[in-house]
């Protein structure tokens, strides 16, 4: 049988769009399958002069037609589980008050529904107290052995889905560290560059707020692998990440973008203060020898996001910075105001180390 797939979201190569489109077809999924369940119920309340059941009922199968029609037709989802949790547990919990068995049994998949709704501490804290609440109705209701065997049936599944739903988390946020760090250097990978440097430039336009980028390239590293071999060279990138995320901030972003180049992305930082930075990250590089005998420089190109600008014409003025300083001579920073002034004649204070 073919499942009803929805395409949530557009061919992406960015891992956390990819997760948060699975996660909106989870909720698509139990939002569906339990609207073709539940909606006939409401009819057949309705007809056992059980009205407030029927009206729960309703009011649970019109939410879950609001959820789909915003998922599929406009892919948002703004409710947060909560309409449907709350209105599944009340409705099984008052169902069994007055139905018996036939309303218990819509317990086991209102909880198994509410660990993949909710967050997990939320859904933890929703679940004992459905389990506490059905634990008094069937109390009341069912014989001792029956009150005993729902109790600790309710709570096993409970145990049970929460522990699926926490592993589902750890394998999402482990594959989401997977699919955007590079494995080498635990910098970022380009995976999120677009949408990192989009967002720094609506800082820009909204806010006022300046971000700085540094492309930071090692210096002939060809010779270094040619000379040490590839295992010295992988080592060698490896601190050069050190020594970089050691000079970082919290906020700072660092992406291995290619072989021996890096990029910084330093948001709340003005031009000056990033042409700074790079001069201490190319002044540390080169000031100790990596693995005590290979001495490593490095070239780097400065610039800050301008109004108006798009992400890839900020990274292009950075690549230029990045060519000149590698056409000076290398082991030297150049900032894109330099290029500026050049092109108008102005003096420049490109800086060799
Ligand atoms: N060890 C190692 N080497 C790599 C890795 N990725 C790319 N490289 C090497 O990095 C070198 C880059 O060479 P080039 O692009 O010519 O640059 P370069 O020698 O640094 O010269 P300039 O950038 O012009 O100063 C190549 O030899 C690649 O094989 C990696 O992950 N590990």
């Amino acid at each position: 049988m073919a499942f009803p797939t929805v395409a949530f979201t557009k061919a992406t190569t960015n891992p956390t769009l990819v997760i948060l489109g699975f996660r909106r077809q989870i909720i698509y999924h139990i939002h569906f399958w339990a609207l073709i369940a539940v909606a006939p119920l409401v009819l057949v309340q309705w007809r056992q002069d059980h009205t407030f059941l029927a009206v729960l009922l309703a009011l649970f199968s019109l939410n879950s037609v609001l959820v789909i029609v915003c998922l599929r037709w406009w892919r948002v989802y703004f409710l947060r589980g909560w309409p449907f949790v709350l209105l599944a547990l009340t409705s099984s919990a008052y169902s069994t008050a007055i139905n018996g068995h036939t309303g218990l049994y819509w317990a086991y998949p209102g909880i198994a529904a509410c660990c993949f709704l909710l967050p997990l501490r939320e859904s933890t804290a929703c679940n004992v107290v459905f389990v506490a609440i059905m634990a008094c109705i069937s109390f009341l209701t069912f014989p001792e052995p029956a009150f005993w065997r729902i109790t600790f049936s309710l709570g096993l599944t409970c145990v049970f889905v929460l522990v699926f739903a926490w592993l589902v988390g750890r394998l999402k946020e482990e594959l989401t560290r997977l699919a955007t760090t590079d494995p080498l250097t635990g910098c970022l990978n380009r995976s999120q560059l677009a949408d990192i440097l989009n967002s720094q430039i609506q800082m820009r336009e909204r806010y006022e707020r300046v971000s700085s980028m540094i492309l930071l390239d090692l210096d002939h590293f060809k010779r270094i692998n040619d000379r040490w071999g590839h295992v010295a060279g992988d080592q060698v990138l490896k601190e050069v990440a050190e020594r970089i995320h050691r000079r970082l901030r919290e906020s700072d972003q660092a992406f291995r973008i290619g072989g021996e180049e890096f990029m910084l992305v330093l948001p709340e930082t003005r031009q000056k203060d990033a042409e700074q930075l790079a001069q201490q990250l190319i002044g540390n590089i080169s000031a100790a020898p990596f693995l005590r005998e290979i001495q490593v420089t490095a070239s780097a190109g400065v610039t800050e996001v301008k109004r108006g600008e798009t992400w890839s014409t900020w990274l292009n003025r950075a690549d230029q910075a990045l060519y000149q300083a590698k056409l000076q001579g290398r082991n030297r920073m150049v900032s894109s105001r330099d290029l500026v002034n050049r092109r108008n004649g102005l003096p420049t204070d490109a800086t060799p180390i």
